[in-house]
């Protein structure tokens, strides 16, 4: 490519990871209807992470070409929020913080919404609607009209608060330009020290969209129900202290808006979707190509066990372990599924034979562990995952061999730092993780809440499924095995890589959904993976 031209944001995305409008059926009570219907409604969510300038550009776009007035979008805008917080919050009291900003308009439409279906909803103006966008104004004068309590920052006391009123925070969205200061700074610190469930429109007041690191005080909120698309703060882990779990609301922006920028994108059901077909009825167990599984030292057959099983119902045709030899009769009990061999007994021709290699799961840091794995990056195919103690390995290693091109690597933080060298912020890992996939032609995957993967085309993708459950030991080797059971059959590394972080996040979300989040086990998981292959 000449190098003046700079690539569009859609020349920078392989096709297989096609920007997509996801629809979602979500039942929701129309409050402006009656509380006691309900209706079904198709929610589109954009997979775009784009920063507050592109935001602005979407939303201006869509007044142009769908709405012809930023109030209608306004209103749609609050009836989406209006519909989540009554399904949600009913029963609760809620008091509202209004900026004179467009956010502190979203909080004026939705108290009018919340109020007119009898929710016990008090508003506090923070700053002057009369002095603010006319939007912000209109919508405080249509709340005036309707005799709906609103008190001004100064009459109100949020030490009196009950304790168990919900606090939501439309003071600031993404027009927020600098940290707050003042007595805006000292009011949002003495709302985050009251011990009420807190939620934020759009984005915390104080957090700034573009910024991965936050400069100043940010309201500190336990759910954050975003507009329309993930913000670019978001993509830095640390910022979760902030927004707490992060929902989209869809609000109704045009379809058709092109960004001169996109961060990333957002990993999600369509994926799954897209993704899985059914076999043919002629398929045979080689069109699915075998696993082969290389890890479990002395003491750590429980690793290779839970990534073969991973792999296994992943859809790999055959599926080998290569461990020590003194877990031979463990893991041919607990998997009789798989074929054993011992690290002696590995060969040359067993490693290039293999569609799909996963490396690392409790291989250990021993010399021969050392030399498996030199040996197996120098003669694997590019389907490869490197997971684990083969991540430490190769990072203590002073001439590591090259990497097979679009090989996996799948790092938790400390791994992902040992790999690409210590880091000062997210701003810099994010660069050094870019520009190692970069430079070595492979896919990182840094794990952790909204996992992160790059490749070697500058792509950015990050997953949208999984939660807390899956921080104990054993979920990573889960991890591994499903991506190399999906490598076998997926065509694309990237697609593996998105596919298998999605599934395993979401078999943790369907978990949690029966079972209390400290209490998954890594083969809870595992066994959900054959419903959600389910095409
Ligand atoms: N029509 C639209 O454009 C839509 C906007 N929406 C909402 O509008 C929000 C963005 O609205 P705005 O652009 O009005 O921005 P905000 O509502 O975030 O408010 C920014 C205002 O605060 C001022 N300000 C910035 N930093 C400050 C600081 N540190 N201390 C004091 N004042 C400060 C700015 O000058 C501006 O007037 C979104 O987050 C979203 O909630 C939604 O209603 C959807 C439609
Ligand atoms: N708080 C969290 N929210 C979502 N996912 C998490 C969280 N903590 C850990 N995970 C996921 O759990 C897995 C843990 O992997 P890893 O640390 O390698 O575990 P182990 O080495 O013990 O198998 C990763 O897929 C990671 O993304
Ligand atoms: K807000």
């Amino acid at each position: 490519m000449d190098a003046c031209m700079k690539p569009s944001p859609y020349e920078l995305f392989p096709p297989e990871v096609p920007i997509v409008f996801e629809k979602v059926e979500m039942i929701l009570v129309p409050v402006i209807l009656s509380s006691a219907v309900k209706i079904r409604r198709n929610c589109y969510f954009s997979n775009m992470i784009l920063d507050a300038h592109n935001i602005k550009n979407w939303d201006s776009h869509s007044i142009k070409s769908k709405w012809q007035s930023s109030l209608y979008l306004m209103e749609n805008a609050a009836l989406s929020l209006s519909q989540i917080i009554h399904e949600n919050y009913r029963n609760k009291n809620l008091v509202i913080l209004c900026g004179s900003g467009n956010n502190g308009g979203d909080g004026y439409a939705l108290a009018r919404m919340l109020f007119k279906v009898g929710c016990r909803v008090d508003v506090i103006s923070v700053l002057d609607p009369k002095r603010g966008s006319n939007e912000c104004n209109s919508n405080y004068q249509k709340l005036l009209e309707i005799g709906a309590p609103i008190s001004q920052r100064n009459e109100w006391s949020p030490a009196k608060l009950n304790p168990k009123t919900i606090i939501v925070d439309c003071i600031f969205g993404t027009g927020l330009n600098r940290p707050l200061e003042g007595e805006l700074l000292a009011f949002i610190q003495e709302i985050n020290d009251l011990p009420n469930y807190k939620i934020a429109v759009d984005l915390p007041s104080g957090m700034l969209a573009d910024e991965y690191r936050q400069p100043g005080v940010v309201f500190k909120a336990d759910k954050t129900f975003t507009l329309q698309c993930f913000k670019r703060c978001f993509l830095n882990r640390e910022n979760l202290l902030y927004t707490g779990e992060i929902s989209m609301v869809d609000i109704g922006l045009s379809k058709d808006f092109k960004p001169s920028h996109i961060e990333g994108r957002l990993i999600t059901d369509s994926y799954l979707k897209n993704m899985l077909s059914k076999r043919n009825v002629n398929s045979e167990k080689r069109d699915f190509g075998s696993c082969l599984i290389i890890g479990g030292a002395k003491g750590m057959a429980g690793a290779v066990i839970m990534a073969g099983k991973a792999a296994w119902r992943s859809g790999c045709g055959l599926l080998m372990i290569c461990a020590d030899e003194d877990n031979r009769q463990i893991i041919q009990a607990a998997l009789p599924e798989a074929m054993f061999i011992s690290f002696e007994e590995l060969t040359l021709e067993t490693i290039q034979k293999a569609r799909s290699i996963v490396i690392g799961p409790g291989l250990g840091k021993s010399q021969k562990a050392k030399e498996l794995l030199i040996t197996t990056l120098e003669n694997a195919p590019e389907n490869i995952v490197v997971d684990a103690d083969a991540i430490n390995i190769y990072s203590s290693l002073e001439e590591p061999p090259k990497l097979p091109r679009k090989s996996i690597i799948t790092p938790h933080k400390r791994e992902l730092e040992r790999l690409i060298g210590p880091t000062h912020g997210y701003e810099d890992l994010l660069n050094k993780q870019k520009a190692f996939s970069k430079f070595h032609g492979v896919i990182l995957v840094s794990k952790g809440p909204y996992t992160q993967i790059t490749d070697n085309l500058g792509c950015l993708l990050v997953n949208t499924s999984g939660n807390a459950s899956l921080a104990k030991g054993g979920t990573g080797d889960v991890l591994a095995g499903i991506i190399g059971g999906l490598l076998c059959f997926v065509p694309k590394n990237i697609s593996a890589a998105a596919l298998g972080v999605y599934i395993h996040g979401k078999a943790a979300d369907e978990w949690v959904k029966s079972g209390s989040d400290g209490s998954l086990s890594p083969l809870d998981l595992i066994n959900l993976i054959p419903t959600l292959l389910k095409t």
